[in-house]
């Protein structure tokens, strides 16, 4: 595919661009922004064809946000992708731990990388919009004493020295991504996943019987997540993704949580890329 407009957080180097490239090839146009709102916004408009969002790590958990954002600015999911999550910390050539005394990245990764930075209590961790930006900025700015956690490609880019390996608190990191689309349409002939929104009422066991109804049908549970319904304090929407081998069954689910249990919006339905 080429010539089409990609919507990512953050700069070259970004594990969004990588996941970006991955997908659509070398080809396409990168439409990087600061936030996961313009990132939404960009697709919603037209202005991009599709976005590359993170959603989940399999450290630090959900990117609960970006639920909100996927439903407010009515977006599909088209796909999903796994990219395993290296990171390193780096700084300018010939700069030496001892000589690092802050070092910032994109929250998600900081989180993932705790446990490393335990052993260093001197060095001020610090949020950022993405780990590449912290790389280019450290390189056109000449900073010394500063070090970025970014990925092997961002180091190379922009000419940073590696000074940790693999600083990730559990050496398998995966994040999920979501490739997403304004259009509700093209969906993959035989989708065996879906992403889909219940908001149920707080009635004794809900839950536990839209989850047995799901369970029932076949519908594996891959993912649930409660988001507060903001307009209704201390109500809760639940995310769900699902996986099933039988769609029309899958179909025919859906109907009757709406009729039995409240709204069902689906995000997406698609192929399992686990
Ligand atoms: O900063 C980047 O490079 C990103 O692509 C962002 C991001 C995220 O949003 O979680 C992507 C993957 C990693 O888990 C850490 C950071």
């Amino acid at each position: 595919m080429s010539n089409l407009k990609i919507a990512i957080q953050g700069v070259p180097g970004s594990f969004h661009h990588q996941v970006a490239l991955a997908n659509f090839g070398e080809e396409t146009e990168i439409l990087p922004f600061n936030t996961f709102e313009l990132v939404a916004k960009s697709v919603a408009t037209g202005d991009a064809d599709f976005a590359v969002m993170a959603i989940e790590n399999s450290i630090a958990g959900a990117i609960l946000p970006n639920y909100e954002l996927i439903d407010r600015y009515e977006l599909t999911i088209r796909d999903e992708f796994y990219l395993p999550i290296a990171h390193q910390l780096m700084a300018l050539p010939g700069q030496k731990i001892e000589d690092i005394h802050e070092v910032r990245s994109h929250p998600m990764a900081l989180l993932q990388c705790k446990s490393f930075f335990a052993q260093y209590p001197d060095i001020i961790l610090k949020d950022d919009v993405d780990t590449a930006a912290v790389a280019k900025q450290i390189a056109t700015e000449k900073w010394t004493g500063i070090g970025a956690i970014a990925s092997s490609i961002a180091a190379e880019i922009y000419g940073l020295e590696i000074i940790g390996k693999n600083i990730q608190t559990v050496q398998s990191n995966f994040t999920r991504f979501i490739i997403l689309q304004s259009q509700k349409e093209t969906n993959p002939s035989n989708p065996n996943k879906a992403s889909i929104k219940v908001t149920i009422q707080n009635n004794k066991g809900g839950l536990a019987k839209l989850l047995t109804l799901m369970s029932d049908n076949d519908l594996d549970l891959s993912k649930i997540q409660s988001i507060p319904v903001i307009q209704k304090p201390w109500e809760y929407a639940f995310f769900m993704d699902t996986v099933f081998e039988d769609y029309v069954k899958f179909k025919q689910t859906m109907i009757e949580i709406q009729k039995r249990f409240g709204e069902v919006k689906i995000f997406g339905e698609y192929i399992s890329r686990k």
